[in-house]
């Protein structure tokens, strides 16, 4: 799966370009401010319906102007197009036709996004590393998503009845439903993260020889005790809190290395090379169990690691055999790889160049 055909208008400072990418490793380079970040940053777009960068998507519309239009075509026939006005109104078209959700985009174009940003998934609370876990989910199990979804809605229903003070009995006829989503939502995640630690592990390997850094998957409540008698326990907490303590709504990917946190441990690059090898174990995974390619988007490559870690994942970045864009401010810095295709991005125009 991969990009053949790629046109974005007025997106952030890209006024109009037309990309033809390589099926392999792309370079994207150019001075800072040029506009090689909304490259990745339109492809994300078009793949998730929102922006990496900001929360208002009407922030990567071109100043003055009142609508963004991307469009790519994926391998020799998908075609995937997105307008998106001032207003907020979205229009998306997939081969021609509407489709219900933007959920659906996703599946076509399944995007794996590094950015120096990225060490958030290592450094900040377990939400990351819980949407990380059910993006691998969401794409190797069919029905994740409606269990997800559905588990969610029956947390956020037995929240209301906590704050409203309902009764205990009332309460209790809700916890069994949601006792059983959570039930089969951390089947499924536990499933996925056992199949990854598989992956993983060889590529932890590669990029973090020295460090013993072991993964394990956290549910959410205590393992040993059911979830209905959890529910049961701490009913007049949460009754009191307003919220449910315990649930799969807590899960979390725990990183270690000799059993303490990774982030406590492991250098800044270090820990960059460990969210590459979340990032591209997770597209690895999926390529073995569905046969489908990630794209990888790597903004700033070079930035934290030597030239001998930026070839090691480039390597490994090649022998996805995915595509792959990646930015850069000076291809010099990134010389040890011979890229299937470069383009120099300078003040929002994009140009092919030899590679
Ligand atoms: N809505 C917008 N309309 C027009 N230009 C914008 C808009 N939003 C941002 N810009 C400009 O577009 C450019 C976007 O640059 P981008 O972040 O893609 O650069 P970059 O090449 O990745 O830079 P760096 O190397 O510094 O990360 C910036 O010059 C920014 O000022």
């Amino acid at each position: 799966m991969s990009i053949s055909q790629l046109t974005i208008n007025q997106f952030r400072n890209i006024e109009a370009a037309a990309l033809t990418p390589a099926g392999g490793l792309n370079l994207i380079y150019g001075a800072n401010g040029s506009g090689k970040t909304s490259v990745l940053e339109a492809i994300w777009f078009l793949g998730l319906g929102r922006s990496f960068r900001s929360n208002q998507a009407q922030r990567v519309i071109q100043y003055e102007q009142e609508q963004l239009t991307l469009f790519c075509r994926i391998g020799e026939q998908d075609k995937v197009g997105l307008r998106r006005t001032r207003q907020g109104d979205v229009t998306i078209k997939v081969n021609g036709d509407k489709p219900e959700k933007v959920a659906e985009l996703a599946k076509l174009l399944p995007l794996q996004l590094i950015t120096p940003e990225s060490f958030a998934l290592l450094l900040d609370g377990p939400k990351a590393r819980r949407e990380y876990i059910d993006w691998g989910a969401f794409h190797s199990d069919p029905h994740f998503h409606l269990i997800w979804a559905r588990s969610r809605r029956l947390l956020k229903q037995r929240n209301q009845l906590l704050r409203a003070q309902a009764d205990d009995r009332q309460i209790a006829i809700w916890d069994q439903q949601f006792a059983h989503y959570s039930n089969e939502l951390t089947e499924r995640r536990r499933a996925w993260v056992n199949s990854l630690n598989g992956v993983l592990e060889g590529i932890i390997g590669k990029f973090l020889p020295n460090a013993q850094v072991r993964v394990s998957f956290s549910q959410g409540w205590d393992s040993k005790t059911p979830i209905e008698q959890i529910l049961k326990q701490q009913l007049q907490r949460d009754k009191q809190l307003g919220y449910t303590v315990s649930g799969p709504h807590k899960a979390d990917l725990r990183l270690r290395v000799n059993n303490i946190p990774v982030q406590d441990v492991l250098s800044r690059g270090q820990l960059k090379l460990l969210v590459c090898a979340l990032k591209i174990a997770q597209g690895v995974l999926l390529s073995q169990q569905h046969r489908k390619q990630c794209i990888y988007l790597v903004d700033d490559l070079a930035s934290e690691l030597d030239s001998e870690k930026r070839t090691l994942l480039l390597q490994q970045l090649e022998q996805t055999g995915s595509q792959v864009f990646v930015t850069a401010i000076d291809p010099e810095q990134l010389a040890m790889i011979s890229w299937q295709r470069m383009f120099h991005v300078e003040q929002g125009r994009i140009n092919t160049t030899d590679s």
